[in-house]
């Protein structure tokens, strides 16, 4: 078409005042469009590094997913978002008595994570037990290059059920043919439901226990509620239903997740002995490589963390990692993670033990293996 027709098109001069305002609004629209979808496009163009680094890190954190959740169901706020808020991993040795377990910032522990692979429910789960040394397992496997962790426990088979599979699904890192996808959540342990929903997704998945001696994981337990609940009566006024008579208060969950033969039989209800690997929380900590060994077996992994990965820190007083995945220094594990424990009457504490020793040896056979608490 020649200029001079367009000209002919574009002149309104004939025109009322009305249909010429018809017109105008009718060239907004069209110029609006327009700009719509050159800006769709502009999208679909290759990016800035910084800005494809944004999306690659809020990627990592699960926060595009996590913003897609809450604009589908707004209402959703205890979605992952505040699980993944509970982000853990390493302090680094000189700020060991900062780090804060329950701040959101970039996981130390990703670094090469890519956007290459896909999304799979995790093939191992470590579901227990609380206070028995979960995160410095997760921790120490992730630097194994074929484990991909979230970092947050997600707590789908206790809390958030109802959110549905691909909600969980959502919350798993990429991986390739080659990883393995893990989670941990501590509680699933003793979550009547735990066994039978996890049974329904999946009934290979592998199930990783690290337990540790019922009376200081109690102990363990209780400091850290302590820790958010300075009010919080003794341990000893807790543990007794009847101080007088030496009555157990088995519905105290710090006493409850303790006998660990009776949550076992729950979970062996529905998975095999052969799904199940105990880890030794004590030997964890004074034998990281050794007790990395036989969980790297389990899960069909190289032995590649072995004891040139670990060191003893002196002051944080439990093994560190030399090198954290992503990272070139040293690193402990964050504050909330070996502190320090209140003072425990002797008699209290021997009472408890007591109370544990028919558990501990019921454990001891389901498990074919002697822990060593008594
Ligand atoms: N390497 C290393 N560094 C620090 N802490 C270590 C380590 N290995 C095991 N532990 C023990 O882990 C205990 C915390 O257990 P969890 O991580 O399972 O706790 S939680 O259930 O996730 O809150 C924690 O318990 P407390 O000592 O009572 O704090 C530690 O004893």
């Amino acid at each position: 078409m020649g200029c001079s027709k367009w000209r002919a098109v574009f002149n309104f001069g004939h025109l009322k005042a009305q249909s010429k305002l018809s017109v105008f609004l009718t060239m907004i629209i069209i110029f609006t469009y327009l700009f719509y979808c050159l800006s769709g496009y502009r999208e679909s163009l290759p990016r800035p590094v910084y800005d494809q680094q944004t999306t690659f890190i809020n990627k990592i954190l699960g926060l595009n997913d996590e913003l897609k959740q809450q604009k589908l169901d707004p209402h959703k706020n205890s979605s992952p978002g505040s699980v993944v808020r509970e982000l853990p991993g390493f302090d680094s040795v000189d700020s060991l008595m900062q780090g804060n377990d329950n701040e959101l910032r970039p996981d130390n522990n990703i670094s090469i994570a890519n956007n290459y692979g896909s999304k799979t429910f995790p093939q191992a789960i470590i579901i227990g037990v609380k206070k028995g040394g979960t995160r410095a397992l997760l921790e120490f496997l992730r630097i194994h290059p074929d484990v991909r962790a979230v970092g947050a426990e997600p707590h789908f088979f206790d809390r958030f059920y109802d959110n549905g599979l691909e909600w969980y699904r959502n919350l798993m890192p990429r991986t390739l043919e080659s990883q393995i996808t893990m989670e941990k959540t501590p509680s699933y342990f003793v979550t009547k439901e735990a066994p039978r929903r996890l049974f329904a997704l999946s009934r290979h998945t592998k199930l990783i226990v690290v337990v540790r001696d019922p009376v200081t994981r109690a102990v363990s337990d209780y400091t850290q509620t302590l820790s958010k609940q300075p009010g919080l009566p003794s341990f000893q006024s807790l543990t007794f239903r009847n101080s007088t008579t030496g009555l157990i208060d088995t519905s105290w969950s710090a006493v409850r997740i303790g006998i660990y033969a009776k949550h076992l039989e729950n979970w062996l209800r529905y998975f095999p002995l052969s799904k199940f690997l105990f880890v030794s929380g004590e030997r964890l900590v004074t034998d990281p490589a050794g007790e990395m060994g036989r969980v790297q077996d389990f899960l069909g992994l190289k032995r590649l963390v072995t004891d040139k990965h670990f060191y003893f820190n002196q002051t944080k007083g439990f093994p560190c990692l030399k090198k954290p995945e992503g990272s070139s220094r040293p690193r402990c594990l964050g504050k909330s993670k070996g502190r320090p424990h209140p003072q425990i009457s002797p008699e209290v504490l021997l009472r408890l033990r007591e109370f544990y020793r028919p558990f501990n040896m019921k454990f001891y056979q389901m498990t074919g293996h002697d822990f060593g608490w008594d």
